[in-house]
């Protein structure tokens, strides 16, 4: 069957035109890496003329780029490969009848972000767009995250009907999914390793083929495209499960009455040959994109790819949906310790004033996507708590009042919980925070290890910390 393939890809010769559909975050470097490969002669990039990013066509083409935030090096790349004719932005599908290679970088949201269900709609509408267009002997490539099984199940199933063609007999198909991070988009896509997956290894090898051109320092890792598939779930998963573990080590620790950092440093310092610990660090909660998703990707596709569900401990629960629950509880742990420092003063937590130090989910950051403060902030105002959130780099959120002056945060503040590791909140002066709040025995809550307690203990704060069981009980000043 795929000696058919063989021969139209032969038949064809190497990949020379490319398109991308989705000019995201994902499918604009990837485009225009692939417009600057000598290997490739030109590039489509194919953009919706949606009402939401339909201005992108316009932006592309006069050389600049649509995305938010620093990108190194990508408007000059757009610039230089528009000026040099090899990338054209459209939104005409029909140049997809030119291409030797789609490949597709279409969002995958969720829903619901409760339900956990993803909305593939967009991805199912480009795939069909596609499959409408589609020519034998073109490679097909999914580059979105998908629940494992989508490439072999229902991106196949959708081109064929389509087309009218076969997947590994008349077109290759294959997925590759991307690991980039915002901000250093080119260098990831250079630099990082590429897993790449065809159907069957005459796709696998295409794909492969496609990709290299574009490598830098990344090398290529080739599999099955629904391998492909859990790889990139589950190198999230693991990250996940990697936070979960030491967030369980932190609550353990707290109750024992020890410093989780230190054993944190005990833990790393096992080294040697093919030894190691990946420890990472506790804190009130993960966010983001990724690692909020993916586990619940891995999860849907094991059903949906396993004939037979797996062999596992008789009422288990999946590892990876346990380590979702302990990561999504730390914001929870956060409002107990809230709770105890405020009984410790004679106080409830409500009517209490709690400032919020960090709204975004990430360090130095201005991405609050699945922030964990949200939860904890809808944990207090449940507990009847005023809330008043600062972070330095979020300006805006839906239904969310966030400062920019922390001494307008901290004015009278009964509780001071610092939810984001921003560099700006360690040179915080305890004194001067404490005098802010014009309590007697104001409160600090550190969920990202930011505050020296005994800097802060004796400003005359009530301290918590996450894993800080050896702090946690101290005595008032
Ligand atoms: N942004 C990131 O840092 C990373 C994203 N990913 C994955 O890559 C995929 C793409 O993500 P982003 O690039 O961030 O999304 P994005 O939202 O930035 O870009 C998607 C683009 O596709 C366009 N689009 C949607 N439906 C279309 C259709 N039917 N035809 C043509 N264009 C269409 C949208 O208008 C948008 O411009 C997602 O599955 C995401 O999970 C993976 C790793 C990192
Ligand atoms: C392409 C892609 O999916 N990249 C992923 C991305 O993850 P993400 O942007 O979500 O950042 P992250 O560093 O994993 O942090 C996620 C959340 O987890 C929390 N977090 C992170 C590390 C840690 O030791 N403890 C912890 O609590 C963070 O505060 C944050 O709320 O970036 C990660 C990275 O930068 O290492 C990368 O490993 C992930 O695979």
């Amino acid at each position: 069957m795929s000696e058919n393939l063989q021969r139209l890809f032969r038949e064809r010769g190497p990949v020379k035109t490319i398109g991308v559909i989705g000019m995201g975050y994902v499918g604009i470097p990837a485009a225009v890496l692939f417009a600057d490969a000598p290997e490739f002669d030109f590039v489509y990039g194919f953009q919706r003329d949606s009402k939401n990013s339909g201005y992108k066509i316009g932006m592309l083409n006069a050389g600049e780029s649509p995305l938010k935030g620093e990108e190194p090096g990508l408007e000059d790349l757009i610039w230089k490969v528009v000026r040099e004719q090899k990338f054209v932005c459209t939104a005409d599908f029909s140049k997809i009848r030119e291409c030797d290679a789609v490949t597709l970088a279409i969002q995958t949201p969720f829903a619901d972000p409760k339900d956990l269900i993803p909305d593939f709609t967009p991805l199912t509408d480009g795939i069909r767009n596609v499959g409408h267009y589609l020519t034998p002997g073109t490679l097909v490539v999914l580059e979105s995250t998908i629940t494992p099984g989508t490439t072999m199940g229902m991106a196949r199933e959708i081109l064929e009907e389509e087309s009218g063609l076969v997947a590994g007999v008349d077109f290759g198909l294959a997925h590759a999914p991307e690991r980039v991070m915002v901000g250093r988009l080119l260098q990831n896509i250079r630099e990082y390793d590429r897993i790449v997956g065809g159907i069957d290894d005459v796709c696998t090898t295409r794909a492969g083929e496609l990709y290299g051109p574009i490598l830098t320092k990344g090398e290529l890792i080739l599999m099955s495209a629904t391998a492909a598939e859990v790889t990139k779930t589950a190198e999230n998963t693991f990250r996940d499960l990697q936070i979960a573990a030491v967030n369980e080590l932190a609550l353990y620790c707290e109750a024992m009455g020890i410093n989780v950092y230190d054993v944190r440093t005990g833990v790393a310092s096992l080294k040697g040959e093919g030894v190691t610990r990946a420890i990472l660090w506790p804190g009130a909660g993960v966010g983001g994109h990724c690692l909020t998703k993916d586990t619940y990707h891995l999860e849907r596709g094991v059903q949906v790819v396993a004939a037979e569900p797996p062999d596992y401990p008789e009422g288990r629960e999946s590892l990876f949906l346990l380590a979702r629950g302990i990561n999504d509880f730390m914001p929870s742990h956060m409002l107990k310790l809230t709770k105890d420092a405020l009984a410790r003063v004679g106080k409830d937590i409500l009517g209490a004033k709690i400032a919020v130090l960090g709204w975004a989910f990430l360090n130095n950051s201005g991405d609050a996507r699945n922030t964990p403060s949200e939860m904890y902030r809808d944990l207090c105002l449940g507990e009847g708590a005023d809330v008043v959130v600062h972070d330095p780099y979020v300006l805006t959120y839906p239904g969310v009042p966030i400062l920019q002056d922390a001494d307008a945060v901290l004015d009278g503040a009964d509780v001071v919980a610092i939810l984001t590791g921003h560099s700006q909140y360690r040179e915080l002066d305890p004194v001067r925070c404490c005098g802010m709040t014009g309590q007697a025995y104001p409160v600090v809550v550190d969920g990202r290890n930011i505050a020296d307690p005994d800097a802060w203990i004796a400003a005359g704060f009530v301290y918590k910390g996450i894993g800080r069981g050896d702090k946690n009980g101290h005595p008032l000043v």
